[in-house]
């Protein structure tokens, strides 16, 4: 009932755990918190907080629009929902190394177990355009080095995120990722990686966890758990996928309203009210609801 009972500092310890044991950890991006409990429901180890997801959801393109307040704000509202760690896309870190170090703070304080910040320039865009520009090596050790300073909970993961791939191509990758794990960054996501061999030099370069990010219609195919498990990764993401689901199937209902005149024929389709009401744990605040209402101080 109400928010899930495990507490920040459980769900960071738990995932540094999980990254010290074996395996590839699944993080499907939730879109909104009530996603978050699906995530959950469906077995999978962590959730996702996309910022391209985030700003559609306010609908933004991914371009660096959204503010610090806006994103811990949403992370805090999903994090709490579920007892899975939740990792969350900082972009730049919103700022100069002080204002990434505060960024931190705020998403630490949101109840993330941890997050990434990557070495693009302001504005950023989505990694799986064209023309994106990185910052040099030294301001991009600089934005770690104080995201690491910059927690208090040692178990919140600082993951670094480089978008030196479309730019500078696969030796610069592994240079930049060394760099970035040098400055403190516990784990790296390579970001637009073209295939698993470039995935797996990644992940033979560095010995922190590396992410694979599966996202549609991007630069890298959509690679199997097996595949991306063989090539090394630790994490692997689907940022956008249950927004792009959605929204699909919202735009083929709407469709079938303006042809058919009526939704019965998207009815089968729609999650139950029942199953709607289980997510929500519903009967648990009847139970709640009648215990508080029948509840007498004794003696009174
Ligand atoms: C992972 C990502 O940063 C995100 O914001 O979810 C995006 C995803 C996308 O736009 O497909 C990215 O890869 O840049
Ligand atoms: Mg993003």
């Amino acid at each position: 009932m109400l928010y899930a009972p495990t507490t920040a500092a459980a769900k960071r310890a738990a995932l540094r755990t999980a990254l010290a044991g074996p395996g590839l950890l699944r993080f499907p991006g939730a879109f909104n918190p009530l996603s978050a409990r699906l995530i959950q429901d469906k077995g999978f180890e962590g959730v996702y907080i996309s910022g391209a997801v985030l700003s559609a959801d306010l609908g933004l393109p991914d371009i660096g629009l959204t503010t610090a307040t806006e994103v811990a704000g949403r992370s805090h509202q999903i994090a709490r929902m579920t007892d899975l760690p939740a990792l969350v896309d900082a972009d730049t870190g919103f700022g100069e190394p002080m204002n990434v170090a505060r960024t931190v703070q705020e998403l630490e304080d949101a109840g993330v177990a941890g997050l990434h910040i990557e070495d693009q320039v302001n504005p950023k865009r989505c990694g799986h355009l064209d023309g994106k520009q990185v910052v040099g090596t030294d301001t991009a050790v600089k934005r770690i080095r104080a995201a690491a300073d910059g927690r208090r909970d040692p178990n919140l993961l600082i993951m670094a995120r480089t978008d030196i791939r479309a730019v500078e191509g696969l030796d610069a990758t592994l240079e930049r990722a060394r760099a970035l794990v040098d400055a403190g960054a516990d784990a790296i996501f390579p970001e637009a990686m073209t295939g698993l061999a470039e995935l797996e030099a990644v992940a033979t370069a560095v010995d922190v966890p590396v992410l694979a990010n599966m996202t549609e219609f991007g630069k890298s195919e959509l690679f199997t758990e097996d595949q991306l498990a063989s090539a090394g990764a630790r994490i692997v993401i689907y940022p956008v996928s249950l927004l792009r689901v959605a929204m699909g199937a919202a735009e083929r209902a709407l469709d079938t309203l303006v042809a058919e005149g009526s939704l019965r024929s998207e009815v089968a389709g729609m999650q139950h009210r029942a199953r709607l009401y289980e997510l929500l744990d519903y009967p648990a605040y009847n139970t709640f609801d009648a215990g508080v209402f029948t509840f007498t101080v004794p003696g009174r």
